[in-house]
């Protein structure tokens, strides 16, 4: 049996029940077959891959918080820490019902990859509970994060492991999470990002993934010799990464004409109004039914369907397994011929398998979305240098974070035969800074 099969045998077992991580680590391996299958001997004596798909620590707790009826509720907290090869542990943190130890462990596992990708020095980490955020008032929101804080403090800080946002966790939350550690630990320190601009977060960081993976839409298309001016653009979500997704896109003249939310999505064939989206979804946390009933001439629709409006580039930016093959099929029969991923992993194992070998251009969410966290690492070190820089500033180095990420993935699946295939690519890249690193520290 190949090393791969070995030890994705090895995985399933290991990990019952775990879905998300064992799909995660199979697309992973499975591409990377190539690379592996030229160093198995050693690979295989230093047992590197089961390292690497064995989370350094899992810290699982008890998050315990009373409601505004003096009801008490109780969730359960995580925290992995995946990877510390190329620096501290490094991701966000999800606030979602559906939020089970396999998932955290996919997206920390896919954290590594992507954080490799952007040359910044940041390990592979990520958090959460299944608290539902759902309608929940302020103060239900500030006891949960108290309450979450108050036992992952102590395995956090400023040089070792540095949360952010993700699904249910922007400012307000982040807010809440640092008084709470500083509160705690009496530290005034980088130790979360994605804070405001009053108390050391970093201009861009709010808009930073959505804006990076336009940077990279830019780039595909750049390289196809195709220009960006008068597409029209599918996008599901309608949270921090698609909003800011859709801002960008717009300021390149490209037209987005759907978003969407756990309930439904709406099609605006004029193209979407961010004013009013921001409106609702970021001042009344409401839900993106309200923009229909406040435009005529949008449709809403209840449940998915996103990925069956006619459009050139499809841009999915909600949450994990969102298109599967009948959408992939959907999206090329309508014309769609570009894909990037600014969720993570929104595309099924087999839509993936589609797109690829129908074509389109694909672009994996840990080089397509990996802006977010790249423009973290810059507010860490704005925090460590004790300085804040200008929007224009941040921007820019984003932007060339996302040129750099195009050319290592496409570099790299050009170096192994497999020109265009940006899944290989950013796979093969990501690993490769990783295992270098890792094999440096010896078997740790
Ligand atoms: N916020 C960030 O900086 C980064 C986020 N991501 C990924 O982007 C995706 C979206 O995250 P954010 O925009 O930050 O979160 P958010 O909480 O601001 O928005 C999430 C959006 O996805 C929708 N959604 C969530 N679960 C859903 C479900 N089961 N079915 C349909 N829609 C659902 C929500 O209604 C909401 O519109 C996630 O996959 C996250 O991991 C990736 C890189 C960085
Ligand atoms: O900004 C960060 O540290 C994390 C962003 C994130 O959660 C992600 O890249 O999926």
């Amino acid at each position: 049996m190949s090393y791969v099969d070995e030890v994705l045998q090895k995985v399933a077992e290991k990990n019952p029940g775990e879905k998300e991580f064992q799909q995660a680590v199979k697309e992973v391996l499975d591409s990377l077959r190539p690379v592996i299958e030229a160093n198995e001997e050693q690979y295989r004596k230093d047992a590197l891959l089961e390292r690497m798909t064995e989370p350094e620590r899992i810290i699982t707790f008890r998050v315990p918080w009373v409601d505004d009826n003096g009801q008490a509720h109780v969730n359960r907290g995580f925290r992995v820490q995946f990877n510390s090869a190329i620096g501290p542990y490094k991701g966000g943190l999800r606030l979602h019902p559906s939020v089970n130890l396999g998932i955290i462990k996919f997206l920390g596992f896919e954290q590594t990859f992507k954080n490799s990708l952007t040359g910044l020095p940041i390990g592979g980490g990520k958090g959460g509970s299944d608290f539902d955020p759902k309608g929940k008032s302020d103060r239900e929101i500030m006891k949960f994060c108290q309450s979450f804080m108050t036992e992952l403090y102590r395995h956090i800080g400023a040089d070792t492991d540095v949360p952010a946002g993700d699904i249910g966790v922007g400012g307000r939350e982040i807010g809440y999470l640092y008084g709470q550690y500083k509160r705690l630990t009496g530290l005034y320190e980088g130790v979360l990002t994605g804070k405001g601009l009053t108390y050391g977060g970093s201009l861009a960081r709010t808009e930073a993934t959505g804006y990076g993976l336009v940077y990279m839409v830019r780039e595909m298309l750049l390289n196809a010799g195709m220009t960006m001016e008068g597409k029209t653009v599918a996008v599901s979500g309608s949270g921090n990464v698609a909003i800011y997704t859709t801002e960008k896109a717009q300021q390149y003249g490209m037209k987005v004409v759907t978003l969407s939310d756990s309930n439904g999505w709406i099609y605006d064939p004029n193209g979407i109004d961010l004013d009013l989206v921001k409106q609702i979804k970021e001042v009344r946390r409401g839900r993106i039914k309200e923009y229909a009933e406040a435009k005529p001439g949008v449709e809403y629709h209840e449940g998915k369907g996103v990925w069956s409006v006619k459009c050139d580039i499809a841009l999915p930016c909600a949450t994990q397994n969102e298109l599967d093959l009948e959408d992939a099929k959907q999206l090329k029969a309508n014309g769609c011929f570009l894909v990037a991923e600014g969720a993570n992993m929104p595309s099924t194992r087999e839509a993936t398998d589609f797109f690829l070998e129908s074509g389109m251009m694909f672009m994996p969410g840990k080089a397509a979305n990996a802006g977010g966290v790249a423009t973290s690492a810059l507010e860490m070190s704005q925090n460590s240098e004790r300085l804040s820089w200008t929007f224009e500033e941040v921007d820019e180095k984003l932007h060339n974070i996302m040129i750099n990420i195009f050319k290592k993935v496409d570099e790299a699946a050009k170096k192994y035969g497999y020109e265009g295939n940006y899944v290989m690519g950013a796979n093969i890249a990501g690993f490769e800074k990783v295992v270098e690193a890792m094999n440096a520290q010896g078997i740790v």
